[in-house]
């Protein structure tokens, strides 16, 4: 083979909520964590993770999830969400095999409609969690969703047609130099990477309720000289005075267990031991709140 193309850009995954995107970006980018101080001049977007291949560079971004709002939190990402995908070289749109095509996903292909540019991608999630025919019985009804790119089976859980989906990915970006460094799989803040390990060890184990009402904002990261160790203030944000209380559990036996998962998380991240201070804090009804979101940092 003579002369090789080399193709890099940006790729977003949307989807209804858990249908897969996260699993799947950490799957592709190989390292749920990484951090490099590289930024590149081309984007201010939020980088998801970084994956190299022989062929070229997909760079892909972080988008919450696409959603129906019900609450101003929702409005907001969704704000973010159109802000992203106007921007993007390829959309990839997450449909999970085991479960029915619904009017969320018809809401969200309708949205795309937005985004001429981006190249559509649909990615069918979790195969592995669906007998044979019941997935072709669903390529079936993406295919007449929309006039797609190329529509790509996987499961991020079994690791099936991973690199397959890299690669057709890549072939829809634009012809580029590399817009990373080789070495870099993601320059996503250290305040948020590690805001977002206080949250994750957070919600193992808790209700459904819970969730949606859990914000993690950092105060202070303080590395100290005199030792090889980080000092983390967070700010552990919950609606509700019950859920206060929840979140603490009897003794503050759960906030230690919280603090404990999280550390463990986050002292691989900075390469030192880590003093983790949380603090649970009560904003009232923070998802319907403009002056408690932008606190907050939505
Ligand atoms: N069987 C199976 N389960 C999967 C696969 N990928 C993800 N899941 C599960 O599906 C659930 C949701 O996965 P996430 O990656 O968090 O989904 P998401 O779309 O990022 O969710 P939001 O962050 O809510 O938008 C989790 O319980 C995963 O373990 C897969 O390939 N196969």
């Amino acid at each position: 083979m003579g002369h090789h193309l080399f193709r890099a850009g940006f790729a977003t995954f949307v989807g209804r909520p858990n249908v897969g995107k996260s699993t799947l970006t950490n799957a592709l980018v190989g390292e749920k964590v990484a951090i490099t101080s590289s930024k590149p001049q081309t984007t201010r977007r939020a980088i998801r993770g970084v994956v190299h291949h022989a062929d070229g560079q997909l760079i892909l971004v972080d988008t919450p999830g696409v959603h129906r709002p019900r609450t101003l939190l929702g409005q907001r990402l969704n704000d973010v969400v159109q802000s992203t995908l106007g921007d993007v070289d390829v959309i990839g749109f997450c449909l999970p095999a085991d479960e029915k095509l619904g009017p969320g996903d018809r809401f969200i292909n309708e949205q795309l409609d937005q985004h001429p540019k981006a190249k559509k991608v649909a990615i069918v999630t979790k195969i592995d969690a669906a007998p044979r025919p019941l997935v072709a019985e669903r390529l079936l009804q993406i295919s007449e969703l929309r006039e797609w790119e190329t529509i790509i089976p996987v499961s991020a859980q079994s690791r099936i047609q991973l690199d397959l989906l890299t690669s057709e990915l890549i072939k829809l970006l634009p012809e580029s130099e590399r817009l990373y460094p080789a070495d870099s799989v993601t320059d996503e803040g250290l305040d948020h990477r590690i805001a977002e390990l206080v949250r994750e060890a957070a919600l193992e184990g808790v209700q459904d309720e819970l969730p949606h009402s859990l914000a993690v904002t950092i105060d202070d990261l303080v590395e100290r000289d005199d030792k090889e160790l980080v000092e983390v203030y967070a700010n552990l944000w919950v609606e509700r005075d019950s859920q206060k209380g929840i979140i603490i559990g009897k003794g503050g036996e759960r906030l230690q267990e919280i603090g404990a998962r999280a550390r463990a998380e986050i002292e691989p991240l900075v390469g030192k031991q880590v003093f983790l201070s949380i603090r649970v804090k009560v904003a009232k009804e923070w998802q319907r709140d403009p002056k408690q979101l932008g606190r907050l940092g939505f």
